[in-house]
């Protein structure tokens, strides 16, 4: 069979360049579909027409709504299709990829609506002795281009979260997506033109991070970067991005505390949910799972039940929980960090067995801090079970990580949530669910090594605009 071939999405126009991206079916990995890569040149092009496109093509709030809105709706229209995308390229299972599309209209919807509110607000200059004369109010004006670059694993919701509220605040964007699940982002530029936006207010770019990221990163023009992946990758956007503004949403590897007071069948349903969700490549899986001494046996049995329940393999069918992770090689890498833990006296107690680069939903225990499968972001379906007495001892030691996105505790006792909630480092605490809750109104984002800045539409939109200033000289 012929494989598709996708092209860029340039002021409007569908470019082919020279050069192919190969993008693998992540289960099958064949080869099923190509995409122009760009070079500087396309980038180039894309900022001068993102400009072009600011600076002639501003639409009003209500046709920014309008436009938005009809984005939202045509994505579930295409949920079907883009579903199958979404599972082919990201190897997601089809249930989530399904969420995913109804996840991502939301966020064009909640985006749409934040359009109409974007205001600044008054400042009562007149209350300053000598300035009795004087109005002042403040307006919110969008900064300009925006400069997207985003992750594999939501290659529709977490692309929806920097292009809705840019577009919203009046913006014009480049997006870069990850180079290993590309079409989705094109197929959303198909459904943006077909929606009405004007041209160049748009623009996607593929190519590696090495090309197309640093390009982007060294021209001026992009007035603000948001970029969703690995710390790493982060702080090489920090290094060299200047004084120009930055949203970084990082990596982690969510704690989630099960207390002694907790609904322990319960809390063992949810985390089993919550840990293996796309193979555990979500930036909030339940990686840390820190479990009272008293309990620790009781939520274990619950526990492993429940992710031996879980059905693993193809993700094109209806009932897989957890299918292949993004490459065999990442597969491999977890494997390894699950034997290197074995080997220093954790134990197995479920799953650990990889074919190609499906890996089974793993558990362990006996786990130390200073394991990789706990200190650094496994980004992989393996969860550690260890035993806490303390709750003080316990939140210091998931303090001791350099991440806080989002974590979680299980406790029926109110003072233990609230103390938790107000110790334990991260930007999101959720109580009696685990660190995977997100709905996209919400302002999400991390703390330290996890990045800085908040999405959620309404949230991003306020980093996505400058405010300014107005005074009136009531005695001219
Ligand atoms: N905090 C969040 O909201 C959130 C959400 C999803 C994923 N993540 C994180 O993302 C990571 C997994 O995603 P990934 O593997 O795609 O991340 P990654 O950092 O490898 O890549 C992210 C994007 O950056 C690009 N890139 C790579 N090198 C670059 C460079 N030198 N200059 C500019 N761009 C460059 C990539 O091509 C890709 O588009 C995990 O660490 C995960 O925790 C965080
Ligand atoms: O991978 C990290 C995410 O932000 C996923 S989600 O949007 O919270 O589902």
């Amino acid at each position: 069979m012929s494989k598709r071939s996708y092209k860029l999405y340039i002021d409007g126009k569908w470019i082919e360049t020279k050069e192919q991206l190969s993008v693998l079916d992540k289960y099958t990995q064949e080869v099923y579909a190509t995409v122009s890569k760009a070079g500087e040149q396309e980038v180039d092009l894309a900022i001068t027409s993102a400009q072009a496109a600011y600076k002639q093509k501003q639409l009003p709030p209500y046709e920014r709504f309008t436009i938005l809105k009809r984005i939202g709706e045509l994505l579930l229209e295409n949920k079907n299709t883009l579903a199958a995308c979404i599972t082919k390229e990201a190897g997601k299972p089809l249930k989530q990829a399904q969420n995913e599309i109804e996840r991502s209209a939301q966020t064009f919807e909640v985006a749409a609506e934040e359009a109409k509110r974007i205001h600044g607000e008054g400042v009562p200059v007149e209350a300053a002795p000598g300035s009795e004369n004087r109005m002042a109010f403040t307006i919110k004006v969008p900064v300009g281009v925006v400069g997207a670059i985003s992750p594999f694993n939501f290659p529709l919701n977490l692309v929806a979260h920097k292009i809705a509220p840019a577009l919203a605040a009046g913006n014009a964007v480049v997006l870069k997506p990850a180079s290993a699940t590309p079409i989705t982002a094109l197929k959303l530029a198909e459904i943006v033109e077909q929606a009405g936006l004007p041209t160049g207010l748009f623009n996607v770019v593929v190519g590696s991070g090495s090309t197309v990221g640093e390009a982007m990163m060294r021209d001026p023009r992009i007035n603000l970067f948001t970029f969703t992946g690995s710390a790493e990758v982060g702080l090489k956007l920090k290094q060299n991005t200047g004084l120009r503004k930055l949203i970084l949403e990082l990596g982690n590897n969510s704690p989630v505390i099960v207390d002694k007071e907790a609904d322990i069948e319960k809390a063992a349903k949810v985390i089993a949910q919550k840990s293996f969700a796309y193979a555990g490549q979500v930036c909030i899986s339940v990686q840390r799972l820190y479990v009272h001494e008293e309990v620790l046996g009781e939520f274990q049995q619950y526990f492993v039940e429940q992710v031996r329940a879980l059905t693993v393999g193809d993700p094109n069918h209806p009932d897989t929980d957890v299918g292949p992770m993004i490459s065999e090689k990442e597969a491999e890498r977890a494997e390894e960090w699950i034997e290197e833990a074995i080997n220093g006296g954790a134990k197995l107690i479920h799953g650990g067995q990889r074919e190609g680069a499906v890996l089974q939903p793993t558990v362990l225990c006996d786990t130390t801090k200073d394991m990789r499968v706990v200190c650094e972001e496994v980004f992989a379906p393996i969860v550690s079970l260890m035993p806490f007495k303390d709750m003080d001892k316990c939140i210091d030691e998931i303090n001791e990580s350099p991440y806080g996105l989002q974590g979680g505790i299980f406790t029926k006792n109110l003072d233990t949530a609230f103390y938790a909630a107000r110790k334990v480092e991260v930007g999101g605490l959720m109580i009696n669910d685990a660190s995977q809750y997100r709905v996209d109104l919400m302002p999400y984002g991390g703390v330290k090594d996890s990045g800085n800045g908040k999405e959620g539409p309404k949230y991003s939109i306020e980093e996505m605009t400058e405010e300014r200033l107005i005074v009136l000289n009531l005695d001219h």
